[in-house]
């Protein structure tokens, strides 16, 4: 049995490669051996090495640059989903896929099941909810982990970003009006396994995987001095200097969502398993850097 990991590279792909071993061999090729736009490598690389399960845990995820790179976001985004999907369709293969809270718009205050209708706003969420439409569409068994604010001691990501900022600024505005759930890179992955191991017929389908409890920006950049400098870290900030500002006093290119609350009863359920609270995984990331010295 081959495991095809693609992106892993990435955040959650580095973590796949250390849940997924006991499904089969792992091949995991980096962007210089396979480039994952170049749609005849791809099929090229299917063929030689004809996985059984497919976990495509690569993304264009630079959601600001994709509104100046549609076509290279389409290509990561929504072609290469679509072409693993109809590989594991004519295979019988399995297909693991991730999607984004970025699909939905982000209007109201409710939490969200996996059937609300979705309304992307971005190049990024456009081209995701395109991958999510082709798998669906294709026929592969498969199943697809909608998750939001993925970070982990490696990769970048907003977690990383504060605590260099931290380093030498005092004060930061941080927006304080997009509620969502930081996510672990590493919890995505051993759900992933959890969920691969139960696998069958039935249970194919769309699941929000994200942390339990949700919190804005501001808040989570509070939290996140907060736990390090309780974990020894030198900081020019506290969490009190973090101010809260509306999306509309930080201007950017892509337009996000503001409430991504999603409710993950359906994964609980289906694969019997308690997701973690955003608090909880906060802490272990932030000792997993400190044991690497790099928090
Ligand atoms: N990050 C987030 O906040 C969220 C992510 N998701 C989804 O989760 C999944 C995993 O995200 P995450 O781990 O954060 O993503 P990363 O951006 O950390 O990793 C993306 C991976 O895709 C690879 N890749 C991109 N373009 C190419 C290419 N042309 N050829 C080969 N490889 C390529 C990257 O390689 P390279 O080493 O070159 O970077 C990297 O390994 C994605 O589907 C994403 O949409 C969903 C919600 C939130
Ligand atoms: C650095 C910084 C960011 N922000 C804001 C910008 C943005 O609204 C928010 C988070 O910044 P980011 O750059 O991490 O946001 P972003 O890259 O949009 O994060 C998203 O990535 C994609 C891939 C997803 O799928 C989403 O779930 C989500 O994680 O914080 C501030 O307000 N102040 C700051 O100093
Ligand atoms: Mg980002």
């Amino acid at each position: 049995m081959t495991v095809l990991i693609t992106g892993g590279t990435g955040q959650v792909g580095f973590e796949l490669q250390r849940t997924l071993a006991v499904f089969g061999d792992i091949v995991a090729p980096t962007p210089e051996e396979l480039d994952l736009a170049d749609a005849s490598a791809v099929e090229r690389f299917l063929e030689q090495t004809h996985p059984t399960i497919v976990v495509n845990a690569a993304a264009y995820t630079a959601v600001d640059k994709a509104e100046e790179e549609p076509e290279l976001a389409q290509a990561l985004n929504a072609d290469l989903p679509a072409q693993l999907a109809n590989y594991c369709a004519r295979q019988s293969a399995w297909l693991v896929h991730y999607s984004t809270d970025y699909v939905y718009d982000g209007a109201g205050e409710s939490f969200r099941t996996e059937d609300h209708p979705v309304n992307p706003l971005s190049v990024y969420g456009k081209t995701k909810l395109a991958g999510d439409n082709a798998i669906e569409a294709s026929g592969a068994q498969h199943f697809i982990f909608r998750t939001s604010w993925v970070y982990g001691a490696r990769g970048h990501n907003f977690v990383k970003t504060m605590l260099r900022l931290g380093e030498s600024k005092s004060e930061l505005n941080v927006v304080n009006d997009q509620i969502g759930a930081p996510t672990t890179a590493r919890l995505i992955a051993q759900v992933t396994s959890q969920a691969l191991a139960q696998r069958n017929a039935a249970n194919i389908g769309l699941y929000h995987l994200v942390c339990r409890e949700t919190c804005n920006w501001q808040g989570f950049a509070q939290a996140i001095f907060q736990q390090a400098s309780e974990l020894g870290k030198a900081l020019a900030i506290t969490p009190q200097a973090v101010a809260g500002i509306p999306t509309s006093d930080y201007p950017t290119p892509a337009k996000r969502p503001l409430n991504s609350r999603l409710i993950v009863s359906k994964l609980e359920e289906t694969f019997k398993l308690k997701l973690p609270t955003w608090q909880s995984q906060l802490q272990q990331v932030l000792e997993e850097m400190q044991s690497y010295g790099v928090l």
